[in-house]
């Protein structure tokens, strides 16, 4: 058995010209909740189409429980569970039926976490799936997929639309599911509130590229804000060092910084510039403003 759950090496993905994802190598261990983070468009429902072998690379390869995405069994496929952001269900089936269907499917079917996840919301067993709510069918899609026990459980932003009772009730069971059967989460969100609460490891991602794959605090620690006087205008953005942000506070500046220590420190002194205190930041922080660096918008401000 590998000891991997997801192996990618030099993984890219071309649509006509546009590069979507670019040599992407990743080796992701069992178990644990692995959060991956990045700026709309960054790739990540593409990586996740690649390792589930529903789209083709246009070179490298990846690996998901030891099997080449592309030669996924439909056994091996019964090991994995994944939910999209579409909660694609068969419209026309009752919701008893599309559940019982599942049970017969999964032998390790966890009916508990079937009624827990599912009792958050007002979903008759009568019901058809095309008469559920946006929310309701995102409940229901995940509490099927987490009474499944997969080995490895993909989500592709699974709380959109769901309100906070349901969140908090999808994310404990999610949390049940990750340190009581060792199965491993890989999950992709915009919630950053949610990733600290749950996540062993953040990946981030930008513009097809993997940027940082450590645990959610070891990046936070890496950004900083330095509180910062200068005796004349600032220096222009791309000589500070690390500089990811710079925001002005009265008379000070607020400089978000990545992995800046003496070069910076040096910088600032050599320009007579006065630093009134360093500050740690929150993951929310740290990873927005790291993304915000490099997004579209952003740079077309500067
Ligand atoms: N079939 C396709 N043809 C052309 N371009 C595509 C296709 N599928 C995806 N893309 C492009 O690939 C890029 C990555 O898309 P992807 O859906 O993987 O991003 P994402 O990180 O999941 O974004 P989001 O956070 O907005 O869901 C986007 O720029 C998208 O326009």
């Amino acid at each position: 058995m590998s000891e991997f759950a997801i192996r990618t090496q030099g993984l890219c993905k071309h649509y006509g010209r546009k590069r979507v994802l670019h040599n992407l190598s990743l080796d992701l261990p069992r178990g644990g909740i692995h959060a991956l983070v990045g700026s709309n468009g960054a790739g990540k429902s593409t990586l996740f189409r690649l390792l589930l072998g529903l789209t083709e690379p246009s070179s490298g390869s990846s690996e998901i429980l030891g099997c080449e995405s592309c030669q996924l069994t439909p056994a091996l496929r019964g090991r994995i569970g994944f939910v999209n952001e579409e909660h694609t269900l068969p419209e026309w089936m009752r919701v008893e039926a599309v559940m019982e269907m599942q049970r017969s499917l999964y032998p390790q079917w966890r009916e508990a976490t079937y009624r827990e996840v599912l009792g958050n919301f007002d979903v008759q067993p009568g019901q058809r799936v095309s008469e559920l709510s946006r929310g309701e069918r995102a409940g229901f899609n995940l509490s099927l997929a987490l009474a499944q026990s997969p080995e490895l459980l993909i989500l592709d932003e699974p709380t959109l639309g769901l309100d906070v009772v349901a969140k908090r009730a999808f994310l404990e069971a999610l949390m049940f599911i990750g340190t009581d059967s060792g199965c491993t989460i890989l999950y992709c969100s915009h919630q950053m509130e949610e990733i600290e609460r749950v996540a062993d490891n953040l990946l981030i991602m930008e513009r097809g590229e993997l940027k940082s794959v450590s645990p959610p605090d070891e990046f936070s620690a890496r950004v900083h804000h330095w509180i910062v006087e200068f005796p004349e205008r600032p220096p222009a953005n791309n000589e500070i060092p690390g500089l990811l942000q710079l925001r002005r506070i009265d008379d000070s500046y607020q400089l978000t910084v990545l992995d800046a220590g003496e070069p910076l420190q040096q910088f600032l002194q050599d320009r007579g510039a006065r630093v009134h205190c360093k500050l740690q930041v929150s993951l929310d922080e740290a990873v927005n403003s790291y993304l915000a660096k490099n997004h579209r918008t952003a740079q077309a401000a500067q």
